[in-house]
């Protein structure tokens, strides 16, 4: 119960309604339970002794009961419906909230299969539970307290004799319960891992049918579905072992009944209409016992996927405001960086060395800064500790000179434009898309936007324009449109810091120098993050760092790391082999440290 009195935010607010369809469904079936005392007044009253005048009132009182019957029936499902869909629309909203606050580290190690299923199957558990189940099972014990106390008061030697076989009932459903709780959590985890099956699969089908892994998709997919209908195969055998048994108990009751009750009516202790009242409350009594296993189900089922759904909605945020950030003046920011001495190595890979040490860089606002070095060599993580995707281990960063975990994040990352190596784009409207951090910028802004990015020839080009509906991530349209979209998309913000994390290699030489330029214009007074393989891409940059597995080994504009021997000038021979005047202008100016590095 712990689990659903954590919940209880969620369902308390609607006690009302949780009252209703309790309140409900015991009225109804303490109702129901009239109808074996009729009978027996229609027995030993009117039938037995022939005074068959009081059979239409009877008939009378029972028509009202249905009624009146049919009428709690009515609440309790009223009710219940209520309540179990607001607490599954206000868990729906809690969960998606808690997504978009969890850190980017969460996302790192999380699987989208399975918290997609979180957000629904398990959801829809608790809603069924709490909305219906948990007024069930108390309707149940209700059922119980009240039948066997009317029992009671009809023939209490009986009724004793009877109750024996709750406490065995009872403790049956309780093993029951035990042992399929497990079995439910299994179920509920390895839904989540087929859903992350299918979902990873149609995300990646081009890769998986490039390479020809049809098959071994297949394969995989079969494994988790075994697996799957393996968890259903023993939650079966414990219902083919426990049903049965429960039933078993449940009829041995009646049998009793029958033999006791026969008995006593035959020697005159009782007469016949208070066995057929006894009988038939019994009945009602033992109808939902027989359910009892179902009802437990539910239980254990919702109680499964509450679990699924705190574990999430307790999820710590790794990254989060400090109390009393500080929210930044959009008009005052200039956006100057510094990185002073910042080391970072993340969590879930405490087998690999820092991915990033003692990083010094000094970006005054107006600035262009670009970032070189082989693939793994820190430079996405320097950018990504800038946007606090990830808290800096050690050292300081600041924007402007504050701290930057100091600064309310919504706020710093309002004043940062990133556009990944992978661009992402929804699917909606090229127009929606572009405008997706500014929702109230005007169509001429946005189209502005476009132009900068080079994107505005090519989008008025499709028969729709900006009005071209996207699909999931963007497909019908090429690498470098893409990307030039995500570019529009950060530019039209205007942000005060603009990271391009190798956002131009998807696009040819000619395009990209005109991007720059661009940029450039639109980015003059602010701070320019550029990271990128290519020299021409780096090489009006004020400052280049060059980064080695962490390191910062080497820094200084184009002009002069060009002349130094080093990974940079590496690079440029290579990239500039085939315009040897450039080439050779770089040998030249430096003749004696290429000697220095063959020597
Ligand atoms: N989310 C992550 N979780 C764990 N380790 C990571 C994560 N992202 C990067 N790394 C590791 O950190 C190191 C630096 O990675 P980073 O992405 O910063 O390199 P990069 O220079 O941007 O490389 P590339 O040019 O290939 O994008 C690598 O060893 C990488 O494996």
């Amino acid at each position: 119960m712990d689990i659903f009195r954590a919940l209880k935010a969620y369902y308390w607010k609607d006690k009302g309604f949780l009252w209703g369809s309790i309140a409900g469904l015991a009225i109804a079936t303490a109702l129901g339970l009239i109808y074996p005392l009729l009978l027996r007044t229609l027995i030993d009253d009117m039938i037995v002794p022939g005074k068959f005048e009081g059979v239409l009132g009877l008939t009378l009182t029972a028509v009202g009961i249905i009624f009146v019957k049919a009428a709690f029936q009515y609440v309790h499902g009223f009710s219940g419906g209520r309540l179990g869909n607001r607490i599954a629309y206000r868990l729906r909203n809690a969960c998606y909230e808690k997504l978009q606050q969890l850190s980017f580290s969460y996302y790192d190690t999380a699987r989208t299969g399975d918290l997609m299923s979180r957000l629904t199957a398990d959801i829809e558990g608790v809603r069924m539970f709490i909305g219906f189940g948990f007024a069930q099972l108390l309707n149940t014990a209700l059922l119980i307290v009240f039948g066997f106390g009317m029992m009671f008061f009809i023939d209490w030697p009986l009724t004793v004799l009877i109750l024996v076989f709750i406490p065995v009932l009872g403790f049956v459903a309780i093993l029951f319960e035990q042992a399929i709780h497990p079995v439910f959590r299994s179920i509920r985890s390895a839904v989540g891992r087929l859903t992350t099956r299918v979902q990873e699969n149609i995300t990646g089908v081009r890769t998986v049918k490039s390479f020809a892994r049809e098959p071994f998709e297949i394969n995989k997919f079969v494994k988790e579905n075994i697996d799957y209908r393996d968890n259903h195969l023993t939650l079966a055998e414990v219902w083919a072992k426990y049903f049965p048994m429960m039933e078993f108990i449940a009829n041995l009751s009646v049998v009793t009944l029958l033999l006791a009750g026969g008995w006593r009516v035959i020697v005159g202790t009782m007469t016949l209409g208070e066995l057929i009242a006894i009988t038939g409350m019994l009945g009602f009594i033992v109808a939902p016992l027989w359910t009892l296993g179902f009802q437990i189900n539910g239980y254990t089922q919702s109680k499964a996927s509450g679990e699924r759904l705190l574990e999430l909605l307790y999820q710590p945020i790794a990254v989060k405001n400090r109390e009393q950030s500080l929210v930044l003046d959009d008009a005052e920011v200039k956006g100057s960086i510094r990185f002073n001495d910042v080391s970072f190595r993340y969590t879930n890979r405490d087998d690999l060395p820092s991915a990033l040490l003692g990083l010094e860089l000094d970006a005054p606002a107006g600035t262009v800064v670009g970032l070189l070095g082989g693939t793994g060599s820190g430079k996405s993580t320097a950018v990504g500790l800038l946007l606090r995707a990830y808290d800096a281990g050690e050292g300081t960063i600041t924007l402007d000179g504050v701290d930057i975990r100091h600064i309310e994040l919504d706020s710093l990352r309002r004043q940062i434009g990133i556009v990944f190596q992978e661009s992402f784009l929804f699917s909606t409207t090229i127009k929606e898309n572009i405008s997706y951090g500014r929702p109230d910028a005007t169509m001429e802004e946005i189209e502005e936007a476009a132009r900068y990015a080079q994107a505005d020839g090519f989008i008025r080009e499709l028969p729709l324009g900006y009005d071209t509906i996207v699909g999931e991530r963007g497909m019908g349209l090429s690498g470098g449109q893409k990307q030039r979209i995500a570019i529009a998309r950060a530019l039209l913000n205007k942000p005060k810091v603009l990271i391009l994390d190798d956002a131009t290699s998807a696009l040819d030489m000619e395009t990209e120098h005109e991007i720059q330029t661009a940029i450039r214009k639109v980015m003059a007074g602010r701070t320019v993050f550029m990271i990128a393989h290519r020299i021409s891409t780096l090489r009006h940059a004020n400052e280049i760092i060059v980064l080695d597995r962490g390191h910062t080994i080497q820094r200084g504009t184009h002009d002069k790391l060009v002349r130094q021997p080093g990974l940079y000038r590496e690079t440029y021979r290579i990239q500039y082999a085939d315009r040897p005047d450039e080439l050779d202008y770089a040998a030249d100016a430096d003749d004696s440290g290429e000697r220095r590095v063959s020597g």
